[in-house]
């Protein structure tokens, strides 16, 4: 099972062009990094798997679950780009709040919270007010939102922008051990970083995919003699000078 729009189209109000239109896509299993440039509608397309809008036509399903339905919500897990701090809230109650909002009871949402906390190694911020942390601190509290429920689609927008090089370290160990139980589909700008942990890749520009597919068939798109390190980098401009030629 797994989350598959089809023929979506989505447009922010009614006189607005759609950012996706008669839109096509299957998450795949395990990890899935979403590439593309400003205005794709990497956010958009998140939003629309994340239940957070509905298409204005088109279904969104997860397995027999449609997009409207309660128990959907409560599947995928969505990590936004802007992650706001709530001043009355430390960080355990914040990620607690979460989890209670997605259904699980007060007692559970406390108790997973810790160990999300954990996960994104904020505890000993665990009792310091949401807006006394740095960004990068609040991503990961985002992070561990995320995290706090059981899940089986997560859906995480540029979550390691502003994390420092440790902490990235720390995501991508943390998604390494969760992608043999949970979907993830992750937005991101830093192509070098992740094309080589990705299971697949999807490249958005414009509302269409450019690729979607294993991360070694995006990796071919790199012109032959591109230096290794580069290959992530060098498939992704490939790509989009394709599309800028058409
Ligand atoms: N709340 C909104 N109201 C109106 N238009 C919006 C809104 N949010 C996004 N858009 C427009 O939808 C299009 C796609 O935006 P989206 O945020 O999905 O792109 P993105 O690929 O995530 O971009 P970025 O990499 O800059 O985050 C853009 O043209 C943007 O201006």
């Amino acid at each position: 099972m797994t989350v598959e729009l089809t023929a979506c189209t989505y447009a922010y109000g009614r006189r607005k062009a759609p950012v996706l239109e008669d839109f096509n896509y299957q998450l795949p299993e395990g990890l899935t990094i979403l590439l593309g440039p400003n205005g794709a509608g990497k956010s958009t397309l998140l939003k629309l798997a994340a239940a957070v809008v509905q298409p204005r036509s088109g279904d969104i399903t997860f397995g027999r679950l449609s997009s409207r339905s309660k128990a959907y919500r409560t599947t995928v897990a969505w990590m936004p780009q802007n992650i706001s701090a709530m001043p009355s809230l430390t960080v355990r109650e914040y990620v607690a709040y979460v989890g209670w909002l997605k259904g699980m009871s007060r007692s559970d949402a406390w108790d997973r919270s810790a160990e999300a906390v954990a996960s994104v190694e904020l505890t000993d911020k665990s009792d310091a007010k949401t807006d006394q942390l740095s960004g990068g601190q609040l991503r990961r509290v985002g992070v561990a939102s995320a995290l706090v429920h059981d899940a089986r689609v997560l859906l995480l927008d540029e979550p390691t922008a502003g994390m420092d090089p440790h902490q990235r370290r720390v995501f991508h160990n943390l998604l390494n051990g969760l992608t043999d139980r949970v979907q993830v589909l992750l937005s991101t700008h830093d192509v070098t970083d992740l094309a080589e942990e990705a299971d697949h890749v999807a490249v958005l520009h414009g509302g269409s995919l450019l690729h979607s597919g294993t991360t070694p068939s995006f990796l071919a798109h790199a012109p032959q003699g591109s230096a290794p390190a580069r290959l992530a980098e060098e498939a992704y401009t490939s790509l989009l000078g394709s599309r800028a030629s058409i």
